[in-house]
């Protein structure tokens, strides 16, 4: 039977059984390296930028010889070249000298400051009026300005986003060091589940848990495994769940979680070894008969059978023990506030993970519960996200303010 944990508690068991997981790390390409986990600090070998630059296209000058300058009273300054993208300046400025500097050009040595050209009047005489002042360091990038050599910019465990990526490629790096992808192995139980190609005979369904699932744990740091539909039969699950286990990091199993006669899951994951079941139980609605198992160092865990109950329980728990095993702290989550639609009774005595449809209604967010058993598949394709309703909470009224975490 159940011994039934709280969300919290399950999730704090989760965090303290699978924080330490080891994965090996594997080089790769940073044209790969986007949303994977960096094994490795990023410590700058270059200052970026390696000279100092201009931000604008205008005229390098000595900002002194501005000074005071305006439309009326312009300074003329005597242009003595002009500088080439990507090549070093073969000049000096000296006082009353200025040359053409395009955007991105080196500047020359002396010079602290570039007007724009919109400031300036070249009358092909050799010298150009310049009726803008200019401060030392006006439209100039200094060299390491952006990052100086020895600093670490990006540090190992980071989930790396595509601005990471930028910076990777800026500092020179074609390759780095990221934890190998996390294994998912997905098992669908039941003597009724078939293929999705077959036509239900009888009371069969096809296997709708496999492709949720997989939709759901595939990201780019993780790899789904399908190893298929097995009967409730101890012995071929036992051998399915333990192949998995083997080859994966987390191991998947939906239906037969229940305390039902046929329900062999938990008494499969016991069965492979040490520590075994961990949580068989938790006050959550739906997916309260989830089994989180544990076996050496692999996680196994049994998801409910309905299939809303396992979308919602993989949606809340594999994405925490998947986080977990990869130590990603920070995974952004999408979020929207809006206003419910209409009254939700909820008093289960557990908390409830609410599918709902949340929409822009001119300048207004409304949300729609989406009402219907967790055995039932298209309500959920309704909806695309859903709310958390605490434990003792009696519901929600209608207006009331709540924040919706939108499905991935
Ligand atoms: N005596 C009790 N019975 C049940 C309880 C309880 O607390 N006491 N909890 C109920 C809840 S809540 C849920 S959720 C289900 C979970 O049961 P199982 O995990 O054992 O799931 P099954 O019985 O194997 O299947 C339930 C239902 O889902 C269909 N199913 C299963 N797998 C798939 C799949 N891959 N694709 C599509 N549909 C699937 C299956 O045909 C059943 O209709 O237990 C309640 N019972
Ligand atoms: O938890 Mo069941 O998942 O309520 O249907």
């Amino acid at each position: 039977m159940f011994d039934v944990k709280s969300v919290d508690e399950a999730l704090t068991i989760i965090e303290n059984n699978f924080k330490d997981y080891k994965l090996d790390y594997e080089l790769t390409s940073i044209d790969e390296a986007n949303e994977r986990i960096l094994c490795q600090d990023i410590i700058s070998e270059e200052d970026i930028p390696s000279f100092n630059r201009s931000t604008v296209d205008g005229y390098a000058v000595i900002a002194s010889d501005t000074f005071g300058v305006s439309d009326a009273i312009p300074a003329q300054l005597n242009i003595i070249g002009e500088i080439k993208m990507g090549e070093k300046p073969s000049f000096v400025l000296k006082q009353g000298e200025t040359c053409y500097i395009p955007t991105g050009g080196e500047l020359p040595s002396n010079a602290d400051g570039i007007v724009m050209i919109e400031y300036t009047e070249n009358f092909d005489d050799g010298d150009v009026f310049i009726s803008k002042a200019c401060s030392p360091g006006n439209n100039v990038v200094y060299k390491g300005d952006d990052v100086v050599i020895g600093a670490k910019v990006i540090g190992s465990g980071t989930l790396l986003k595509p601005q990471d990526i930028g910076l990777l490629a800026a500092l020179g790096y074609s390759e780095v060091k990221v934890k190998k992808k996390l294994r998912v192995g997905i098992i669908s139980t039941g003597d009724e589940i078939i293929g999705i190609s077959e036509k239900p005979i009888g009371s069969q369904v096809r296997d709708v848990n496999s492709y949720s699932l997989y939709a759901i744990v595939q990201t780019s740091f993780t790899t789904p495994v399908f190893y298929g539909i097995v009967p409730d039969d101890y012995n071929t699950l036992k051998e399915v769940v333990e192949k998995a286990t083997v080859e994966c990091d987390i191991v998947l199993i939906s239906g037969g979680s229940s305390v039902g006669q046929k329900d062999v899951t938990s008494d499969v994951i016991d069965s492979l070894g040490y520590p075994g079941v961990l949580v068989h139980g938790i006050a959550v609605k739906p997916g309260k008969p989830t089994i989180i198992g544990k076996i050496g160092e692999k996680a196994v865990v049994g998801l409910p059978g309905h299939p809303a109950s396992a979308f919602v329980v993989c949606n809340i728990f594999i994405t925490h023990l998947i986080n977990t095993m990869l130590g990603i702290s920070k995974r952004s989550i999408p979020k929207v506030n809006g206003e419910m639609a209409s009254n939700y009774p909820s008093n289960t005595g557990r908390e409830e993970y609410l599918p709902v449809r949340v929409e822009k209604e001119h300048d207004r967010t409304i949300i729609y519960p989406v009402y219907g058993k967790s055995s039932l598949i298209s309500i959920l394709s309704k909806s695309n996200g859903y709310i958390h309703i605490s434990r003792g909470s009696e519901g929600l009224n209608k207006g009331q303010l709540k924040e919706v975490v939108l499905w991935k």
